[in-house]
């Protein structure tokens, strides 16, 4: 294997644990929007909430700006990760393949 390939197999490495990483972050996440999804229950509250979805793609571009990521790619991702945070606390025995 020639040097360039080495460190392509390198970079790719990191790649792939980063995408571990990132998909073990939302897991956390989700299991938190589960958490809220209970304290909506017991107070009867809807569990799309269009303001805070707002302050939290805000949230996202700020992040955008200050590590220098396209501000349209994050709020592409965090409408993803809303729908799919919408759809988990929809759920009301959400649990995840590691807690079973
Ligand atoms: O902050 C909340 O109330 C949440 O449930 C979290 C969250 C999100 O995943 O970002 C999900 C649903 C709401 O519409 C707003 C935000």
């Amino acid at each position: 294997m020639d040097e360039l390939s080495r460190e392509l197999d390198e970079y790719r490495e990191q790649i792939d644990q980063l995408d571990t990483d990132l998909v073990a972050c939302l897991f956390r996440r989700f299991q938190v929007a589960n958490k809220i999804a209970e304290v909506k229950h017991k107070v009867d509250a809807p569990v799309n909430q269009p303001h805070r979805a707002t302050v939290v793609e805000r949230h996202y571009i700020e992040l955008g700006e200050q590590f220098g990521i396209s501000a349209d790619f994050l709020q592409d991702l965090y409408r993803l990760i809303h729908a799919e945070s919408c759809r988990v606390q929809e759920r009301p025995t959400f649990q995840s393949h590691r807690e079973r």
